[in-house]
């Protein structure tokens, strides 16, 4: 009998990766994959020993991050961290594969699957001869984009001629019609990365280079749907034909807990936050479809005066809120920069939280329309759930993310940068007022939920990925 597969999961230190990573783990295991899931030893400790537990076929284990105690709070955390990651970080997955091959009872490592990143494991992987499945944690549109950074500089529109490009309108109105797949998209929803002068810039060249290395796996993981990106996901096959779409993951978790999966309980989650569950018995008490829910996700920051104005527009929208305000969404700040009127004007209609169980939420029939930073697993969580959007996007893949959600598949508005209390509200309003915006969103969630049943696109690749696991050890 060949001997079972081992994939050693190894997610970017943020909830952004290890959420989605720690699903796709869950969907090998349950697919009789022996699974390894790797934290850094910062995140292992935070996750708490329960969340680390690990149970028959699962493990978890944990791998220094390189990182020095300042370095956590410094005001670049995540160059530091990405860095740190990407340099020193290789020697300990050696030694910890080396580890796991030599105890008694674990099969051998049969393939290595990091998420975006953390392409020095791909390199370990290589060098050792292990397979490799890549896992990017956005949408492939985001990929397409960030993959094409190089040929933007090539074809001189990067670097950035001088800074004034960041304020004079310059990226919204420079378009760009010549990626395969993608409709044409302003500079500036490309990604967060190019906005620099520096042709050296640290964000720009790393986020390029992951994005293209991650093609260079003997497998791509996406959590999309066929359905969802079409166009992007041909073009992108044209090149890379090993790409397994596999989203909305929490959709294709949800099937087999349906299906009465009996182990998925015991690895239920691992946030780096502690989680507030009654906002859950809160949203029992309110009528369907009438809350805002507000969440920005782990690493939008704001100022207290855009906290303020937020406040302010989400007041005047009349509605009923749930809004999660992560203890360090403004610095230094946790709930104190909320001005104490707002607490008086929305009294009987607000519930505040720091950190809530968002796929639950989103999916909670109270919840009307999300106030989102467009994260992509936001996003995606609000498509399964068929909840329309109000966006706000910051960094990164963020803006890509809002360009597809409010122009390609209708579910979102799009907020200026500048926060406007009176754009808020109105837009607010909007999204949970609109029937073509309601009916969007339905339609996308009828599209994911039948790509996550059995039979489903995204079933039926999670199926071929299993198999890909397996076939490894058969020739073994
Ligand atoms: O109160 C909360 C807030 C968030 N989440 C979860 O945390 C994750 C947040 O992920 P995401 O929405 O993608 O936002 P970020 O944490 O900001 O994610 C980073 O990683 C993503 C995936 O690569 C990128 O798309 C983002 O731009 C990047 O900021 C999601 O699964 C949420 O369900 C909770 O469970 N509770």
């Amino acid at each position: 009998m060949a001997p079972r597969p081992h994939a050693v999961v190894l997610p970017y230190p943020g909830s952004g990766n290890i959420n989605p990573a720690l699903q796709i783990a869950k969907l090998l295991h349950r697919g009789g994959v022996y699974v390894t899931f790797v934290n850094t030893e910062h995140n292992h400790r935070k996750a708490g020993a329960d969340a680390v537990r690990g149970h028959d076929g699962f493990r978890f284990e944990s791998i220094p991050d390189g990182l020095d105690e300042a370095a956590r709070g410094a005001q670049d955390y995540g160059r530091g961290l990405s860095i740190s990651t990407s340099t020193r970080c290789a020697a300990p997955l050696r030694d910890l594969i080396a580890r796991l091959n030599a105890t008694p009872g674990v099969p051998a490592v049969s393939c290595v699957v990091p998420t975006a990143l953390m392409s020095f494991a791909l390199a370990v992987a290589r060098e050792l001869g292990i397979p490799s499945m890549a896992f990017w944690g956005g949408s492939a549109a985001s990929l397409m984009g960030h993959m094409r950074l190089l040929e933007l500089q090539d074809r001189g529109y990067l670097p950035l001629k001088d800074a004034s490009c960041l304020t004079n309108g310059h990226l919204e109105t420079t378009v760009i019609d010549w990626i395969p797949g993608m409709p044409p998209i302003s500079l500036g929803d490309i990604s967060s990365f190019l906005r620099t002068t520096d042709p050296n810039d640290f964000g720009l060249r790393f986020n390029e280079s992951e994005a293209n290395s991650c093609t260079k796996a003997g497998a791509l993981i996406l959590n999309t749907f066929d359905d969802l990106e079409a166009d992007v996901l041909a073009a992108l096959r044209a090149e890379y034909p090993c790409i397994y779409t596999i989203g909305p993951l929490g959709s294709l978790l949800n099937e087999g807990i349906a299906a009465g999966d009996a182990d998925e309980s015991s690895t239920s989650g691992l946030s780096l936050w502690k989680q507030d569950t009654e906002c859950i018995t809160w949203l029992a008490t309110q009528e369907a479809s009438s809350v805002v829910y507000v969440n920005f996700g782990s690493h939008t920051v704001l100022t207290p005066a855009q906290l303020a104005e937020f406040a302010w527009g989400l007041a005047e929208s009349g509605h009923t809120l749930l809004w999660s305000i992560r203890e360090n969404l403004v610095p230094g700040g946790g709930l104190a920069p909320l001005p104490p009127e707002f607490v008086d004007a929305t009294a009987g209609r607000c519930c505040l939280t720091t950190w809530c169980p968002q796929e639950q939420v989103l999916q909670h029939p109270a919840v009307g329309c999300f106030l989102t930073h467009n994260g992509w697993n936001s996003t995606c969580e609000s498509l399964a759930a068929g909840v329309p959007m109000v966006c706000w996007p910051g960094f990164a893949d963020q803006f890509t993310n809002c360009k597809y959600a409010c122009e390609v598949w209708g579910v979102g508005l799009r907020l200026d940068h500048e926060v406007r209390r009176e754009q808020v509200a109105g837009h607010v309003r909007k999204a949970m007022e609109s029937k073509d915006i309601r009916r969007s969103a339905a339609g996308w969630k009828a599209k994911a939920a039948e790509a996550a049943a059995p039979g489903g696109s995204s079933y039926q690749n999670l199926k071929s990925m299993v198999k890909a696991h397996n076939s490894v050890t058969d020739q073994l």
